[in-house]
């Protein structure tokens, strides 16, 4: 059994049903992103689990523990042993920085030397001992988000729930503290569930993804294995950006004469990743490049299959625009009537 466990669950408010049935299981020390466009319902999902939220059908299980079966078992959210850290951070306002991170503590009553050496040990993992006797409003936002993630687990929960926790950070300083607050979560080893509607977020910081898309989760997975198995059209173009086109009868005989891949009936769009893809000289797609942006490491074009939608595709050198060249996939994608991936043929 994990340490959280969802089984069932589904929510409606009003006549909007947001989740629907959904079961999750996150593994103690896991760290699992909820990820979903907004308004998909990630924060109702972080809300249940807390207890801030009921769910109409369903139970919600910490630790073993049956914390709500939506009838009469239902434990308040102060007694859940959970640490939570909401997408605009919640300090208190008129706190210094030390008191907003001691004030689950105090609650608990622990004395004053105790909360003392608690908070003054997680700002210095923190790297914010620094600022403690700084208002809210006197910090950054990466220290804002610090003290906010300092106040959360403070208290050692059990379970860490993390709602967009770096959208209020500056792009450029995401990847670095996204990066050190992964390196901190698994050093304290706590089980994180965190929603983002960031894609690239989610990969970077997740042990596995749970997509959510019209109130269930469509795919739960290893980052890895969703980027190389997505289960239907939708994921492929969601995570990582792939290339999903429609498939015709002129672009089947192509496929199959250059790239010796038989398509089937029934299979109604094909895709492949920018950064599979090769320029040859021998043989692939014919394409149009429309245009291209350097990007340092790589040039992104913009080629036109003849299709209604054009494709993205990598390279390392400049291509002059609307020539007319080869492009290779080494792996290829195909999805059914129902979007749902079919087969993945590599190229060889
Ligand atoms: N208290 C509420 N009363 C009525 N509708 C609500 C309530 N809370 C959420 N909703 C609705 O439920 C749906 C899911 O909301 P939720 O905040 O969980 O989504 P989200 O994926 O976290 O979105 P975002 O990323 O924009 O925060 C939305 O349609 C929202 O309008």
């Amino acid at each position: 059994m994990g340490m959280v466990e969802l089984e069932g669950v589904t929510k409606s408010y009003g006549k909007n049903r947001v989740l629907e049935e959904i079961s999750l299981s996150a593994e103690k020390n896991e760290f699992l992103v909820v990820l979903g466009a907004s308004g998909e319902g990630k924060s109702t999902i972080l809300n249940i689990i807390s207890g801030v939220v009921r769910p109409d059908k369903g139970r919600v299980i910490i630790d073993g523990e049956v914390v709500d079966d939506s009838g009469k078992t239902y434990i308040p959210p102060e007694k859940r042993d959970i640490g939570y850290v909401f997408q605009n951070y919640a300090l208190y306002p008129h706190m210094t920085a030390f008191d907003n991170i001691a004030f689950p503590l105090r609650m608990r009553k622990l004395p004053e030397n105790e909360v003392k050496k608690r908070v003054l040990e997680v700002a210095e993992m923190l790297r914010i001992s620094h600022v403690l006797d700084h208002k809210p409003s006197q910090l950054s936002g990466g220290q804002q988000q610090r003290v906010a993630v300092a106040r959360a687990i403070v208290k050692e929960p059990k379970l860490l729930l993390m709602d967009e926790p770096f959208s209020n950070i500056d792009p450029a300083l995401r990847a670095s503290v996204r990066w050190e607050l992964k390196v901190l979560v698994k050093k304290v080893g706590i089980t994180t569930i965190m929603a983002t509607h960031d894609q690239e977020e989610a990969m970077s910081l997740a042990d596995r993804v749970a997509l959510l898309r019209k109130g269930r989760f469509i795919q739960y997975d290893a980052p890895e294995k969703i980027y190389e198995h997505p289960v239907n059209a939708y994921v492929a173009e969601f995570i990582g950006g792939m290339n999903v086109l429609p498939l015709n009868d002129r672009l089947a005989g192509i496929i199959q004469e250059q790239l010796g891949v038989k398509v089937s009936t029934g299979e109604k769009l094909f895709g492949f990743r920018p950064e599979h893809t090769a320029i040859s000289d021998t043989r692939g797609i014919p394409v149009r490049v429309l245009g291209g942006e350097f990007r340092g490491e790589k040039w992104v074009y913009v080629v036109d299959l003849g299709l209604d939608r054009p494709a993205k595709i990598f390279s390392q050198s400049r291509i002059q625009a609307d020539t007319t060249i080869r492009i290779l996939p080494r792996r290829l994608y195909f999805f059914g009537e129902d979007e749902s991936t079919t087969r993945i043929e590599e190229i060889v």
